[in-house]
């Protein structure tokens, strides 16, 4: 049986601490409705000590019954914990710094006075009937001595999981792994990993932190989140459905909408290139890999586009070479004579030098019609039959004209 992964989104939290980033109440109730039909089993829906309308925010969230467990982020404080509880959520993530550099800097607190705080917090918000994630920031800079004293004090005061955040980043998938089986070995709770990606690895830590025992992990929409953001949560359920097999229960073919979703309410488009669900990341443009693809499609792709509700797309531009411009041009019912071919590659890319673009379907459609006019009226002893009528080579009007779109059915479009 596949390993159960649990993830907890925190777009909604995290994630809207992103520059500039605000989700108005309505936008947060769709996007939790959406986390919550792609399969996510846990959102963190805010931070109910920043005020009145973001407790609105959470209750309008409550009110919903999602199928899903809502958690509000809180500081290991009562007035956040009464917030918290104002919102009507059923968890807390109670937050306190696990290094030493943050409990000196933001608090003024020394190791003792920690571990204090956390009993006391966490028995209030366990008494009070909530489930009690203990939130260790700053965990991947933390003495691990302390982390260990602090997870067994926030066990045996009632918590039911701890956090190790990477809040600033600075961990790779080695020191992930190192870190967190030591925890997960001694840990009577479970282990929750939130990465963060200034390096670029806050999904390749959030699959060490799994492999290495946590049963949990924070992700986000697009990875949206402080600074760098978070581990995107597409590539990490996706990651995880390949390469390691566990079940996260996300349904990956949701997970294009949802991040089209998440991308107008945040206003941050999306880069073409973005794993998973970028516009370009199933687009094939070179000639040597659309040449292979077409034989058998393993050859240059390593995720299959459908696992995730994708489609393989062939664009035409400078790298494209004759077959691939043989196979676009048969989709609108032409034949690339093999003579004219070299001319057609090195026609493309000269258009495709000046546009500093692709070829668009209709422009390679116009350009091969233009060629072969250019050749019928030359007479071409290779390409155009000598007797043949002009006309019979002129546009072929009723050829289909394909269109670029990225919708509609899985067949190979291009632009
Ligand atoms: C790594 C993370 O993502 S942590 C989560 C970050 N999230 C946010 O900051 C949410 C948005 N924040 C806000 O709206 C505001 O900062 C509020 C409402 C939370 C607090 O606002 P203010 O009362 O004006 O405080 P301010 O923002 O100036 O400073 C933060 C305070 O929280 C305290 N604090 C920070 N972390 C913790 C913690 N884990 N436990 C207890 N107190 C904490 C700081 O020491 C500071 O206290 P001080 O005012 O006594 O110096
Ligand atoms: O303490 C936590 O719950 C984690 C907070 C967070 O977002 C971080 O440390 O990056």
């Amino acid at each position: 049986m596949k390993r159960q992964v649990f993830l907890n989104d925190t777009t909604l939290r995290d994630g809207e601490q992103a520059p500039g980033v605000v989700f108005t109440t309505v936008e947060k109730l769709e996007i939790a409705v959406s986390l919550a039909a792609s399969g996510v089993p846990e959102i963190e829906i805010g931070t109910p000590a920043m005020g009145a309308d973001e407790i609105e925010a959470i209750r309008a969230a409550v009110a919903k019954r999602l199928p899903v467990r809502l958690t509000a982020w809180c500081r290991m404080t009562s007035q956040d914990l009464e917030a918290a509880i104002e919102s009507g959520v059923p968890a807390v993530n109670l937050s306190l710094p696990a290094s030493d550099i943050q409990l000196a800097a933001k608090l003024g607190l020394d190791q003792t006075a920690a571990l204090q705080i956390i009993e006391h917090m966490v028995g209030c918000a366990a008494a009070r009937g909530l489930f009690v994630a203990v939130g260790c920031e700053d965990a991947s800079r933390a003495d691990r001595d302390h982390l260990a004293r602090v997870i067994e004090t926030a066990a045996r005061a009632g918590a039911s999981r701890v956090r190790l955040a990477d809040t600033v980043g600075v961990l790779d998938p080695f020191s992930t792994f190192e870190i967190v089986a030591r925890v997960a070995a001694q840990s009577p709770i479970d282990v929750e990993f939130h990465g963060h990606n200034d390096l670029g690895l806050a999904t390749a830590n959030t699959l060490a932190a799994i492999r290495a025992g946590a049963r949990h992990a924070s992700v986000t929409v697009l990875g949206l989140g402080e600074r760098a953001g978070n581990a995107a949560l597409e590539e990490v359920a996706t990651a995880m459905a390949v390469l390691d097999g566990a079940d996260t229960g996300i349904d990956l073919t949701a997970l294009p909408d949802l991040a089209a979703h998440v991308a107008r309410a945040a206003r941050r488009p999306t880069a073409a290139i973005k794993p998973v669900v970028g516009g370009d990341v199933f687009t094939h443009e070179s000639g040597i890999h659309v040449a292979g693809l077409l034989k058998d499609s393993r050859s240059y792709q390593g995720l299959d586009p459908a696992l995730v509700g994708r489609c393989r797309r062939i664009v035409i531009g400078k790298h494209s070479g004759a077959t691939a411009i043989a196979h676009v041009l048969s989709e609108s019912g032409r034949d690339l004579d093999p003579d004219l071919a070299a001319a057609m590659v090195a026609r493309v890319r000269r258009k495709a030098a000046e546009t500093k673009s692709t070829v668009t379907a209709t422009q390679l459609v116009e350009l091969y019609d233009k060629m072969t006019s250019e050749a019928c009226l030359a007479g071409s002893s290779h390409f155009i039959p000598p007797t043949a009528d002009c006309a019979q080579v002129s546009p072929a009007t009723n050829a289909p004209t394909p269109q670029f779109s990225d919708q509609g059915e899985c067949n190979e479009l291009f632009r």
